[in-house]
């Protein structure tokens, strides 16, 4: 065995980091000389311009775009290398497979192999050796390579602790070495955006992000149970696992807002691959609807509920199209379209009869093709018959009148319509609100479906993997649509106690009755906040199977006052504490924007941010915002305001307050005016 003590350990992080800094010279060479070489070319070019032709130009183009290709992957390997100095690695094991000698793998960030030795010197946490990191403690252990299994024993388990160089810890061998570092982890400050987990990654979670079989993977799991983590490090596994087949742009994400887009956009660039398109919903919609639909969006519907949760026919519509037997009726009404709503008479022309069973049964030998595309081929086929009848072409005018009568034998000819007329034949047509143009958020999707089954349109075929996060915020119909867009490999995430809708939320079982093929995973422990905070959510939105951190803070303050104006006034204060607290970022999160918009005006200074749904950016510091924003986000502390009985009485205010709650890491303060809200009481 190999640097046993920590004097050895040390010492060995030496050798590492001379060897690191070698290979960062020499990358260095490298780029100069590629950057002189480009110079060079680009002079010779430009000297010699008037005697070449375009294939030389052509050739000379190539070749630079080839040579600053090759310079820029030298820099990339340059600033990994760099990273790598900064921490090499974080865990080591020493495996001894049953074929073999024993093994130490260092596991890192990224690979760094000795070019001269040929030797690999720190391992991607994503190689198939470094799993047994994640999965195995000492003793047997075993892992899968793509051409089978190795088994051994593991006879030496570490974690490290590097920065900026220096060894700032190493723990040895012991069966929950991985509590201990979490707890690290889990205690510091955030100051910035969601940061990688690869020290810490913990065997339920290593199991989603290693999945490479699911065609759908499904992961329901408790505020802070590592979710969107989890998500982003799948990824990075699967870019490095299928690299050869899959690249960066051919990822989808599907996020809620661009606020949480952005904060959740470091992740990918510090593993060491580059950023992943992104896109909401409602861009996903306008795209399929070539922009010629003008909707409300769902932080309008959202925000409407909230301050209309008196308007019955408004939640009857949102709640009854975010149903199951929703999207089976819709299902049930294009087979009775398909079967009664193409009624063909016989057709005179050309001195000669195309008889209506004729007609019927062209229009049925097209199924395949969607309804409402389906009359160009019928047509032909008529016009066929028509010819070999009367032995002649025929005219423009006798075309004409195919093409007028034959649309005509069907009911309806636009989706508008025939959605309009679901509704009659459910018996329900008030359940389709006439909005004057702007269509409701809760119709936007159906429509979308029924463009899909009636007309088809352009399918995502570029995309290799979806990824879907807040899973509870869409609809089955929704996912009906997105399962027709986008025919790759998909992941879904989300919490159903998170839903910010509760007429229209979707669980994991839900989820799976669209994806019957897909794998359900649940998460359970809670990583984000401490036990204390965690036990105060409980109390207003309780899920037994939740199992929370034993990592201890401050309780929860609950402060009452007798007026606004004192509690504005405590607002203002407790903002002030913060600054001089030592945490980094602090959320003040409200029910409403008008409330947050208010927070925002009354306490305006330097430094603090409202984080609205027009925002693109997350912002680090002091932020106010709504729950429905917040929504993925985490702060070292939340105030919620204004949790009185009259703020928050509702069902849906109640899944607010926990959103907002389960925000905070590490404290926690809600203030009231009179009486609070029965939720915390
Ligand atoms: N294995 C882990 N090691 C270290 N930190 C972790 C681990 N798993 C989760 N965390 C931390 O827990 C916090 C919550 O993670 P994340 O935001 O991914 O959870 P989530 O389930 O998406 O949360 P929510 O649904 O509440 O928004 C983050 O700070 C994340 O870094």
């Amino acid at each position: 065995m190999i640097h046993t003590t920590e004097q050895d350990e040390r010492e060995y992080l030496e050798v590492i980091k001379e060897k690191l800094l070698l290979a960062t010279r020499r990358v260095d060479d490298r780029i100069r000389q590629f950057s002189e070489e480009l110079r060079q070319n680009k002079e010779y070019i430009y000297e010699h311009q008037s005697g070449m032709d375009d294939a030389d130009m052509v050739a000379a183009g190539q070749s630079i775009n080839r040579m600053a290709f090759t310079g820029e992957s030298a820099v990339a390997r340059k600033r990994k290398l760099m990273k790598l100095h900064d921490s090499p690695y974080f865990g080591r094991i020493d495996f001894i497979p049953k074929e073999s000698g024993e093994t130490s793998v260092y596991i890192g960030i990224y690979t760094f192999s000795d070019e001269t030795e040929r030797l690999n010197l720190i391992y991607d946490w994503r190689a198939p050796v470094s799993s047994m990191f994640y999965d195995f403690e000492l003793g047997a252990a075993d892992y899968t390579t793509p051409s089978g299994k190795v088994s051994g024993e593991i006879v030496l388990k570490r974690q490290y602790k590097i920065k900026e160089g220096r060894m700032e810890f190493m723990i040895e061998n012991a069966v929950n070495i991985h509590d201990d570092v979490l707890q690290k982890e889990l205690s510091k400050s955030s100051d910035d955006k969601m940061k990688n987990i690869v020290a810490t990654i913990q065997r339920d979670q290593n199991a989603v992000i290693r999945n490479e079989s699911a065609p759908v993977m499904i992961i329901q799991g408790v505020a802070g149970s590592g979710k969107t983590s989890i998500a982003l490090h799948r990824i990075a596994f699967l870019l490095y696992r299928f690299r050869e087949s899959i690249a960066a742009k051919d990822i989808l994400i599907l996020s809620p807002n661009k606020v949480f887009a952005d904060y959740i956009s470091n992740v990918l660039p510090e593993l060491g691959e580059e950023q992943i398109p992104e896109m909401g919903m409602e861009e996903l919609a306008a795209e399929v609807f070539e922009h010629k639909v003008t909707f409300q969006n769902f932080f309008q519907q959202v925000a409407y509920l909230l301050e209309h949760d008196d308007d019955a026919a408004f939640v009857e519509r949102v709640q009854f199209k975010s149903s199951f037997e929703f999207l089976s009726k819709l299902n049930q009404y294009l087979i009775h379209v398909e079967n009664n709503y193409f009624n063909p008479t016989e057709l005179r022309l050309a001195g000669t009869v195309v008889p209506f069973p004729f007609i019927l049964e062209r229009f049925k030998a097209y199924h395949r093709i969607p309804l409402l595309k389906r009359f160009p081929e019928v047509i032909k086929d008529i016009q066929q018959h028509v010819r070999s009848n009367t032995q002649r072409k025929l005219s423009g005018r006798e075309k004409a009148q195919i093409w007028e009568e034959v649309p005509r034998m069907l009911k309806f000819n636009t989706v508008f319509d025939l959605y309009r007329d679901f509704f009659t034949w459910l018996g329900k047509p008030g359940l389709y609100a006439n909005t004057q143009g702007t269509l409701e958020y809760a119709d936007v999707f159906p429509i979308l479906y029924f463009k899909i089954r009636l007309e088809g349109v352009q399918t995502y075929d570029h995309v290799k993997h979806l990824l879907v996060d807040e899973m509870q915020d869409y609809t089955p119909v929704q996912y009906a649509v997105l399962s027709r867009l986008f025919k790759c490999k998909k992941t879904i995430l989300g919490d159903v106690s998170q839903m910010v809708n509760p007429y229209s939320a979707s669980d994991a079982d839900g989820i799976q009755r669209v994806f019957p093929q897909g794998d359900t995973v649940k998460l359970f422990r809670s990583y984000r906040s401490t036990f204390e905070i965690t036990r105060f959510a409980q109390h207003i939105f309780h899920n037994p199977d939740l199992i929370a951190m034993e990592r201890h803070g401050a309780a929860p303050v609950v402060t009452g006052f007798e007026s606004n104006a004192a509690e504005t006034e405590a607002l203002k204060n407790l903002v002030i504490n913060f600054q001089n607290s030592g945490h980094q970022s602090l959320g003040i999160i409200c029910k409403t924007r008008e409330q947050a918009e208010f927070v925002y005006a009354e306490i305006k200074a330097h430094g603090i941010h409202l984080l609205s749904a027009d925002s693109t950016s997350f912002k680090e510091g002091v932020v106010v915002t709504t729950a429905h924003l917040a929504k993925g986000l985490e702060f070292d502390e939340v105030i919620v305001p204004f949790a009185s009985i009259r703020n928050y009485k509702t069902e849906m205010d109640k899944r607010m307050l926990y959103i907002a709650c389960t925000r905070a890491m590490h404290m926690l303060t809600l203030t009231y005016t009179k009486e609070k809200s029965a939720f915390i009481a």
